[in-house]
């Protein structure tokens, strides 16, 4: 098969077109495919991830915004807290100072070795429990101090001599309590004897924490920074948190700014590794600076948690993003592929459709549409190229043999087989199709020489020629092939077909079993009569044949007591055709068993339709011919047709020609026997042109004989067809049978019957055969009259 498939498609450019179609339109949803595809995995992706840049993008630079923000405020925070700080160490070493300032004067003025208690007595000393008031001598020697523990203590002698020529305050570097481990700060000032001389110097001494003590936590954290730094770079005092230290230096230049426009720096201390934001400022007055840091992670924290939840946010709506980006793109995939998978189903329906539109189910060979496109195609061509090409038909001898003895199956399985040998014969350019039935056409379209197709065809006789296997029993068919050949006998399809079918018959003709070229010099008759068979074949399916009806009269009354149907075929080219040219044709080929079945079928239920109709209950009389009479399906067929249509048996009567009884006698005994069980009534057609005796008709269970009308028709004149007409109707009485004589045409004829006590007759005389509605009319005529009558 995939030779003659191949070669199918490569025959017909409008198949290949549709297949092209078919591929472009495969194309065409592999291209929407991709596109979709693009759809649910570019863009989704895509969108997402711009939204992403953005989600980030903005966040990010939210988070900067707030925390430039954040540090802007942080900085400015600490300036405030700086200015604070600064006006209350201004405030707490001026009141020292004015402490110093008070016991030098009293001292200097009143000359009072002691002036404390003075002070004292006056309130004019700040408080004990923070500053510790002394007066030390030129010798170093604590003379009077607030402090009872410090009175008659003594000062380093190096020390005394540092601060001895100063006149300015002098503010000690810090320096542990060996008492209680707390770090302390000396402020002092000279005190002068008589005449200038150094007479020692008034001190006063404070905790070194007194001057971070303000460090509020609630601002500063616990990171922050308050610190008092001389202007040699030494910390007097430092705190950050709880902790509070002093003593340890800096490089004072770099961290106080010597302008008045101070501003918050973001340094880090390598002592603790914290990033703070840090103001320093100079004291006017006094050799001393404030400073002030603020713990950039403290202060940030707020900004930065809420950058980070800005952070959990964006990475949360990017999360949803992409999930739902990875939804949509896995969504559009799945949509993509359901509408791939659907066109591709239907692309596979449309295939199969086509395939079906155009190859035989059982074989699966072309069929008809398509050999005839394959046919079509191949004149073209062979008339461009000015080629000769072979029609060759064939049809297997045996076939309905081998339905009727194995069964369908086995014919089914012949004709499989039979399509594989016939593929065996041809070449892959050759094309061999299913007509129908046992029928197959083939199609040579590149011939060199008549030669070929010759060899072609003995080959394919010879090859179904072989014994077929068919249900485990060797059995044997063959084959007759009509060969017709482009251009000399048809420059088109049909007629290369028909030509080919003509041929084919005369094969059969001829014995079967050979081939046959078509020739024009076929005889005329013989070419008719198959033109005539030809179109016989197809009269049934078309629907060109239609029942008369013509009377048959009861000879006394004159009344019509019964018809018999008669066949007309109206072909649409050769108007209305008698019997005797078309029934011979369809007895010979078998036709005439489904067509008599028509027959049968119509005139009961055209009998029935009247009776229905209130027109009176007459018999019908159908003729058999002799296939019809040996068809073994006779008796079922008829039982089923009567029950079918309703028919009342015993009005309906075969006519059977005489010569068929008496050619198998006792078959046809058999025959008549099933018949009359079934109450059909059976009638001798034509009776008078055999030599059957009486005795010969005695056995069969007869109801009437039907003289021949070459009988009736000389019966006025010639005196031997006298004796005869009356002899078979002394006959018919003395076997009790109706006795009708056919083919009255003349008064005459009439006459002598009803002189002879003939029964009925039938004939032009009265009425020819007409259509059904126009016999209803005689019907119905005829029903009035009786009724005037009565
Ligand atoms: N010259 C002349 N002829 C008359 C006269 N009266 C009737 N006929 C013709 O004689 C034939 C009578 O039918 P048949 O002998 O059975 O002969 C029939 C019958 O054998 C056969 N036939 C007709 N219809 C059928 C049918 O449905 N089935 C079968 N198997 N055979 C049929 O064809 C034969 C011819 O039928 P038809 O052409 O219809 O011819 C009919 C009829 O038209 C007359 O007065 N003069």
């Amino acid at each position: 098969m995939a030779i003659q498939r191949a070669s199918v498609m490569a025959s017909a450019p409008d198949i290949v077109h549709r297949e092209n179609a078919l591929a472009d339109g495969t194309s065409h949803w592999f291209r929407r495919g991709f596109g979709q595809a693009r759809e649910a995995y570019i863009l989704f992706p895509l969108l997402a991830v711009l939204l992403l840049v953005v989600i980030w993008s903005g966040t990010l630079y939210l988070i900067k915004v707030e925390q430039a923000r954040a540090q802007q405020a942080i900085a400015e925070a600490s300036l405030e807290v700086g200015a604070t700080y600064e006006a209350q160490i201004l405030r707490a070493v001026r009141e020292i100072d004015q402490t110093l300032k008070l016991v030098k004067y009293t001292y200097e003025s009143e000359r009072q070795p002691n002036p404390l208690p003075k002070l004292k007595a006056r309130a004019l000393l700040p408080s004990p429990y923070l500053f510790d008031v002394s007066v030390v001598d030129a010798s170093g020697r604590v003379v009077a101090s607030t402090q009872p523990s410090e009175a008659g203590s003594r000062m380093a002698k190096d020390e005394l001599q540092t601060l001895g020529p100063d006149t300015a305050l002098s503010i000690s570097r810090p320096w542990k309590s060996p008492v209680t481990g707390e770090w302390k700060l000396r402020f002092s000032r000279r005190l002068d004897g008589g005449e200038g001389a150094f007479a020692g110097i008034a001190m006063v001494e404070v905790d070194a924490a007194y001057f971070v003590s303000s460090y509020d936590a609630s601002k500063l954290g616990d990171h922050g920074l308050l610190g008092l730094l001389g202007t040699d770079g030494v910390f007097r005092a430092r705190r950050s948190g709880e902790e509070v230290s002093a003593g340890d230096s800096i490089d004072y230049a770099t961290v106080v700014p010597d302008t008045e426009n101070t501003e918050a720096v973001r340094t880090t201390n390598a002592g603790d590794g914290v990033w703070r934001y840090t103001s320093a400022r100079q004291l006017y007055d006094f050799p001393l600076a404030v400073i002030v840091g603020l713990s950039e992670e403290e202060q940030l924290a707020t900004v930065n948690q809420q950058a980070r939840t800005y952070l959990w946010r964006a990475a949360g709506g990017s999360l949803m993003l992409v999930l739902l980006a990875g939804l949509l793109a896995r969504m559009s995939w799945q949509l993509v592929q359901s509408r791939l998978r659907a066109g591709e189903a239907k692309i596979a329906y449309a295939e199969s459709v086509e395939y079906l539109a155009y190859h035989d189910g059982l074989t699966a060979l072309p069929n008809r549409s398509l050999f005839s496109k394959l046919l079509s195609q191949s004149i073209r061509e062979a008339s461009r190229y000015d080629r000769q090409l072979a029609v060759l038909f064939l049809d297997l001898d045996r076939f309905k043999q081998v339905n009727d003895t194995l069964g369908h199956d086995a014919g089914d399985q012949l004709l499989k087989e039979v399509a594989l040998r016939l593929e065996a014969c041809l070449r892959g350019s050759d094309t061999v199709a299913r007509l129908g039935g046992d029928e197959f056409v083939i199609l040579l379209p590149e011939l060199s020489q008549d030669h070929d197709v010759a060899t072609t065809a003995q080959k394919i006789l010879t090859a179904i020629a072989r014994p077929f296997n068919l249900q485990g029993q060797e059995f044997r068919v063959t084959a007759s092939v009509g060969i017709s050949v482009f251009p000399q006998d048809g420059l088109d399809e049909q007629t290369l077909k028909k030509n080919a079918d003509i041929a084919m018959y005369q094969a059969k003709q001829c014995g079967k079993n050979n081939f046959q070229f078509y020739s024009a010099k076929l005889n005329a008759d013989s070419l008719e009569r198959l033109t005539l068979e030809l179109s016989l074949r197809h009269a049934l399916e078309r629907q060109e044949f239609q029942l008369y009806y013509q009377a048959k009269r009861d000879i006394p009354s004159g009344q019509i007591t019964g018809m018999e149907a008669l066949l007309r075929w109206n072909h649409p080219d050769l108007g209305i055709v008698a019997p005797m040219q078309f029934i011979p044709v369809a007895e010979e080929t078998g036709l005439i068993v489904p067509i008599g079945k028509w027959v049968l079928k119509t005139a009961c239920r055209q009998n029935v339709a009247w009776q229905r109709q209130g027109l009176p209950h007459l018999g019908v009389a159908v003729n058999l011919t002799a296939r019809q009479f040996a068809d073994e399906n006779l008796l079922t067929d008829l039982a089923e047709i009567l029950a079918e249509t309703g028919m009342d048996a015993r009005l309906l009567e075969l006519e059977i020609a005489e010569n068929l009884l008496m050619q198998d006698v006792k078959r046809a005994l058999g025959v008549l026997t099933g018949l009359k069980r079934l109450q059909v009534r059976i009638a001798i057609d034509d009776f008078g042109i055999g030599y059957s005796s009486l005795s010969a008709l005695e056995q069969f269970p007869l109801d009437v004989i039907k003289i021949d009308r070459s009988c009736v028709c000389d019966i006025s004149s010639v005196s031997e067809d006298k004796a005869l007409t009356e002899a078979i109707i002394a006959m018919g009485r003395t076997l009790s049978l109706t006795v009708v004589a056919q083919g009255v045409e003349t008064k005459e004829q009439a006459d002598f019957l009803r002189d002879n006590a003939c029964d009925e007759f039938q004939g032009f005389y009265f009425n020819k055969p007409v259509p059904a509605d126009q016999f209803k009319l005689l019907l119905q005529a005829q029903a009035a009259d009786t009724g005037l009558g009565t």
